[in-house]
């Protein structure tokens, strides 16, 4: 496909999802209609839709409109491209510009404030008031694409030989420093699921910051792990990874933790699966990776900025007090209880577990860190609290 097409495709899938498709069904959609499309074309039509989501609002003032041609018509501005060299009419080209289209190019300004920071208005306070100075920068990384990170699976040998062996199979990475265990893909990312360095259980997809926050908590061999939001179990993996002990996973959704026996099979760790509402017993170290905003991933999920809306975040603060308040009681006495979350807001992070500690006097802080997309990685919380 030429750069034209391409750029014709995504226009078509943009316009799904605006109409409500979730972008990943979007693009699906597109590609069943489409076959003769190859993987690389795919792969090609997916980082435009997605720089488009990323950029969603600057890019729809810069072209003129918030549609699938407004945004392409916007990112070819804003890359320096003349929209008339792509919309020109031509076979599998988007349509020719119109001379409305035109008009609103013309009028549109550049973007300003948070416009070009791709912010919506509505979480512009509360992200500032968490964020403090760092607000405009931390914005203005979540407009680029995410890096794509590994975790060497300690469980099967060093950071060095993953990185090795991946490096044999054309995947080009490098240490990177916010976790002893993470690599940072250069070249060949496409490749990596294909390899045998994953297929064999030496590295796992998984944010940095993600993993930094896993490395910050104490495991002791021997001692009883539950991830009480275990998902597809890319906490508790990379837990099971640093010590052997008993480690259990437990979801209210379990068809979340489907893959988890055959990761935890490849990593060569053990998990075992604890079924939604089933209470083990207490826990020296109980893991809460809460559902949240997703505001520290929005590199990654960029329809997520666009979708949360005011009221869902007040579910979602009121969904992680309810789990904080049932994952403490399987906490033994002076065992720990760990809260994250992938989160930039205060009301999900230190405002959440202020208000914890206050209801619960048996608890006691005694770590809190937070990351943004400034560290290279995700955006990240995590707070520490031991049961006295
Ligand atoms: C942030 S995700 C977990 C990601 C996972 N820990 C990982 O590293 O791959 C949050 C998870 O919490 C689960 N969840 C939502 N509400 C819950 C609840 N009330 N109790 C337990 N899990 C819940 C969701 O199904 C989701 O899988």
């Amino acid at each position: 496909m030429t750069p034209a097409a391409r750029i014709a495709a995504a226009i078509e899938a943009l316009d799904r999802h605006l109409a409500g498709d979730p972008v990943e069904v979007a693009l699906i959609s597109w590609a069943r209609g489409n076959r003769f499309a190859g993987s690389g074309d795919r792969a090609a039509i997916r980082d435009l839709v997605f720089e488009a989501l990323r950029r969603r609002r600057s890019l729809a003032h810069r072209g003129g409109a918030l549609s699938g041609r407004g945004l392409m018509l916007g990112l070819c501005r804003a890359q320096g491209i003349d929209p008339e060299q792509i919309f020109s009419g031509a076979r599998f080209a988007p349509a020719a510009l119109t001379e409305a289209e035109r008009a609103a190019m013309a009028a549109a300004a550049a973007p300003e404030g948070l416009v070009a920071l791709d912010c919506p208005d509505w979480i512009a306070p509360a992200l500032q008031a968490s964020l403090g100075a760092e607000f405009a920068a931390v914005m203005a990384a979540q407009q680029a694409r995410a890096p794509v990170f590994l975790r060497a699976n300690l469980a099967r040998g060093p950071r060095a030989a993953a990185q090795a062996a991946l490096a044999a199979e054309g995947v080009v990475s490098q240490p990177h420093p916010l976790a002893d265990t993470a690599l940072e893909v250069i070249e060949g990312a496409r490749k990596i699921q294909s390899s045998r360095a994953y297929a064999e259980g030496l590295v796992e997809l998984q944010d940095a910051a993600s993993q930094a926050m896993v490395a910050a908590l104490p495991v002791r061999a021997g001692q009883s792990v539950l991830d009480y939001c275990a998902g597809g179990g890319g906490k508790v993996l990379a837990l099971a990874a640093r010590a052997p002990g008993l480690y259990l996973a437990h979801d209210i959704d379990a068809g979340r933790m489907r893959d988890l026996p055959a990761r935890a099979e490849r990593a060569g760790v053990r998990v075992g699966l604890v079924a939604p509402g089933q209470a083990p017993g207490a826990q020296d170290l109980v893991l809460v990776d809460a559902p949240c905003s997703g505001s520290g991933t929005w590199r990654r999920t960029p329809e997520a900025k666009w979708r949360l809306t005011p009221e869902r975040l007040v579910a979602l603060v009121a969904i992680q007090r309810d789990i904080l308040g049932r994952a403490a009681e399987l906490v033994r006495p002076g065992g720990q209880l760990a809260y994250m979350t992938c989160s930039l807001l205060a009301a999900e992070n230190g405002a959440q577990i202020a208000a914890f500690l206050a209801r619960d006097p048996r608890f006691r802080l005694e770590e809190e860190r937070r990351l943004t997309p400034l560290s290279g990685g995700d955006g990240f919380y995590l707070a520490r609290m031991r049961r006295v």
